[in-house]
């Protein structure tokens, strides 16, 4: 059994609890309030930008040309391409795009992106890919399973939300997880603990970011500027 498979057995539960979050089941069935949408954006678009510079990182840390090209292309495609499925969300909350950038981060949006950039600052690359690899795994099977469940056509709200993600062949999740058990075959018992344990948490971390965007998470002191 490759190690991604092991990480992939292990996450199960949460995975499951993923597919039925409610804000997940609200995309399946077109159901979720504007607020949700909106909530969601401003942080997804923070947690982005907060990704490129994790990826950044990462390529500091790289010593084969081929590692770099894996992680450039990513940044490539969160600044190209992954515009779309947050306009998506835009169009059906009825706001311009450009409206929800530049928000301060949720307390469960910044935990998730402190963890990351901890993990990219101290780990090996085998801990970063293992800390990053639950955000494209959970995207990718969440689009997987609503085309299979809501199999949406063109009038679906968000369909074009879950066709971007489930529809991708040449998946980055197929890429992370050849690399990360290449990567395991050489690395040591404690490191592929510490593997484990970061991807399990960023796992239980993408739970708590649609729980965020759902519940419209905010700290619990709201402060005003003093003058
Ligand atoms: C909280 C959160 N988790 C995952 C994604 C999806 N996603 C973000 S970057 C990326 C590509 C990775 O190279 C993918 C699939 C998201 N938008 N927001």
């Amino acid at each position: 059994m490759g190690f991604s498979v092991e990480l992939r057995k292990e996450a199960n539960p949460i995975f499951n609890a993923i597919f039925e979050h409610p804000f997940v089941q609200g995309i399946a069935n077109g159901e979720l309030r504007k607020e949700q949408l909106i909530h969601y954006v401003k942080q997804d678009f923070e947690y982005l930008n907060s990704f490129i510079k994790i990826y950044g990182i990462a390529i500091s840390k790289c010593k084969k040309r081929e590692d770099m090209d894996m992680f450039n292309k990513q940044i490539s495609f969160i600044l190209n391409s992954e515009t779309h499925p947050h306009n998506n969300f835009c169009q059906v909350a009825g706001v311009a795009y450009e409206e929800l950038q530049g928000f301060p981060l949720s307390p469960s949006a910044l935990y998730y992106i402190r963890h990351m950039l901890t993990i990219a600052y101290e780990g090996t690359l085998g801990e970063i890919l293992a800390v990053l690899l639950p955000c494209p795994w959970t995207y990718w099977e969440i689009g997987k399973k609503l085309i299979n469940e809501a199999n949406p056509d063109r009038s679906h709200p968000f369909y074009q939300w879950i066709t971007f993600y489930g529809n991708r062949t040449d998946s980055i999740t197929t890429k992370f997880c050849s690399r990360i058990d290449e990567w395991a075959k050489e690395a040591t018992v404690k490191e592929k603990e510490k593997m484990k344990e970061h991807f399990l948490i960023s796992c239980q971390l993408e739970y708590m970011f649609w729980d965020m965007a759902y519940k419209l998470e905010k700290w619990p002191v709201q402060l005003e500027a003093v003058k």
